[in-house]
């Protein structure tokens, strides 16, 4: 399981891609940041850049240290990016697991069955595979994670067991950086929450 990790920030300082920034910003561990907007606003390269998963200019430190002093995988470990629509490579969603000590202590905590990680990743319904792609981004050095719309394509039922799992990780000292088209995700989840506008972060709360 995700042990309580110290207090720390990641520092967002102008960061600049694809006509996209500058965008500041600074998120501390056990907080969870919203960003809401329009489509096609840039909230996903906002959190792309920030992964370091497309090119970008500017500076993100994490307690202070800068990201090119990390391994770019290593980054990435520690902050981490989840799309709203799931990337698998192998046959089986246990092929996906490097950590199934951790794969079995999340797995009822969002309601699925164990059995599940033997399936053929083809079986899976959209919800199950969103869910579990949580899971397998949960290492143990993870410090902050860069949600993008990933609740989008759940029942309400499911939506609220996730959110909880995210209060879970939030009380562990994870960040959350979470991007949402829901006003009633915000309400119930955002620490604070910023609008993204014609390339600016407004604080609304
Ligand atoms: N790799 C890329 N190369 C060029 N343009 C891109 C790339 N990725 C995104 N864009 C463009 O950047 C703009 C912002 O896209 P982005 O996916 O960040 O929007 P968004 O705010 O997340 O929208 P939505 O709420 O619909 O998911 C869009 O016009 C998109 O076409």
């Amino acid at each position: 399981m995700i042990e309580l990790r110290n207090q720390s920030t990641l520092s967002v300082r102008a960061l600049f891609a694809l006509h996209h920034g500058p965008y500041s910003l600074e998120i501390n561990s056990g907080s969870c940041v919203v960003i809401t907007g329009e489509s096609g606003a840039g909230k996903s390269v906002f959190l792309r850049m920030i992964a370091d998963l497309i090119p970008n200019a500017g500076q993100v430190f994490l307690d202070g240290k800068e990201r090119n002093s990390f391994a770019p995988s290593e980054w990435r470990k520690q902050v981490t990016y989840i799309a709203a629509e799931s990337g698998w490579w192998a046959k089986t969603v246990k092929e996906h697991f490097t950590d199934l000590e951790m794969a079995y202590y999340w797995l009822p905590k969002f309601n699925l069955k164990e059995e599940l990680l033997d399936a053929d990743v083809v079986q899976l319904s959209t919800g199950e595979k969103q869910r579990m792609a949580l899971i397998r981004a949960f290492s143990s050095k993870v410090r902050f994670l860069l949600l993008d719309e990933i609740t989008s394509a759940l029942d309400p039922k499911s939506v609220i067991v996730v959110e909880q799992c995210i209060q879970e990780l939030q009380k562990q000292n994870i960040g959350i950086l979470l991007v949402s088209h829901n006003m009633e995700q915000v309400k119930r989840l955002a620490t604070s929450h910023y609008q993204l506008i014609t390339d600016q972060l407004v604080l609304c709360s």
